[in-house]
């Protein structure tokens, strides 16, 4: 048996007196949507930063395809295939959407793709390749400072997958987003991710797009999970039901289903 995409094991960090993350297990396949989700300072944020490297765990092991990643800087991290997405949208607003992609592109291909103008030609196609699998490719000539929201974040999308990433971290990706434009932003990630069998762990606040587009949830309380598995099964969980009451997160009519 092949090992799972990402495997995470007891992985823990402290601030200080703060444990922010404790102990925290569990794995996540190629092609899935895995939902991490919780309370503020729940330790969402803490977990993403020691998976792509910004944070060293005090304890714990993450592994990518059975290959160990703990402890790695970002750059290491993002060259074994691990794509990230911000809360706040980092384009470069003064390049044209293609040329964001093609600065994402440049880093993967790397010198020789520099040295040996191949860059021009063949990272045009291909940044416009990606651009119409967001649903992009009209506005490729536009300056990235003048776009909607919403697209931002598509094009966000794309530049994440100029590394072609086999697993997608997505820290809150449809925050400061429209309610319909977030479950589009999401519909169109699912796809991709399905299409191109990435696993896609994603944090979100927004219960609608997490119940729609999660294969399944992990809810994280003060470091550690409470709960875990399908949205069926963990929207029904008095646990998480008891974290959210008061927080304005409410699970809706759907709760009694
Ligand atoms: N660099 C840091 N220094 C000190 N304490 C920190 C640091 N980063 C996080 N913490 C603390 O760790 C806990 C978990 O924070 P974290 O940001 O991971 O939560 P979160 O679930 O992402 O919250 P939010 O939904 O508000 O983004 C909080 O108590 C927070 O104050």
């Amino acid at each position: 048996m092949s090992a799972p995409l990402l495997s995470v094991d007891h992985l823990s960090k402290s601030y200080g007196g703060v444990k922010a993350v404790q102990d925290v297990s569990f794995t996540l396949e190629r092609g899935e949507l895995l939902a991490l989700i919780g309370p503020n300072g729940a330790g969402k944020s803490t977990c993403f930063n020691m998976l792509n490297g910004q944070v060293r765990p005090d304890f714990g092991r993450i592994r990518i395809e059975g290959r160990e990643t703990t402890g790695l800087d970002p750059r290491r991290v993002w060259a074994l295939g691990v794509g990230r997405t911000f809360q706040i949208t980092a384009t470069f607003g003064s390049m044209s959407v293609r040329e964001n992609v093609q600065v994402g592109l440049l880093a993967r291909h790397g010198a020789l793709a520099r040295m040996t103008g191949f860059a021009g030609r063949t990272l045009a196609a291909e940044a416009d390749d990606l651009l119409a699998l967001v649903g992009m490719r009209d506005a490729a000539e536009r300056p990235s400072g003048e776009l909607a929201y919403g697209d931002l974040k598509r094009l966000e999308l794309a530049v994440a997958l100029t590394n072609e990433p086999s697993l997608l971290l997505m820290d809150e990706p449809t925050a400061g987003m429209a309610p319909a434009d977030r479950v589009e932003l999401m519909r169109l990630a699912a796809e991709i991710a399905r299409a191109r069998r990435i696993g896609i762990l994603f944090t979100e606040h927004d219960m609608d797009v997490v119940f729609e587009h999660a294969d399944r949830i992990m809810v994280l309380d003060r470091g550690r999970i409470i709960a875990e598995g399908t949205p069926a099964t963990v929207r029904r969980d008095p646990k998480v039901r008891a974290v959210y009451l008061g927080e304005g997160h409410l699970f809706g009519s759907e709760a009694a289903a």
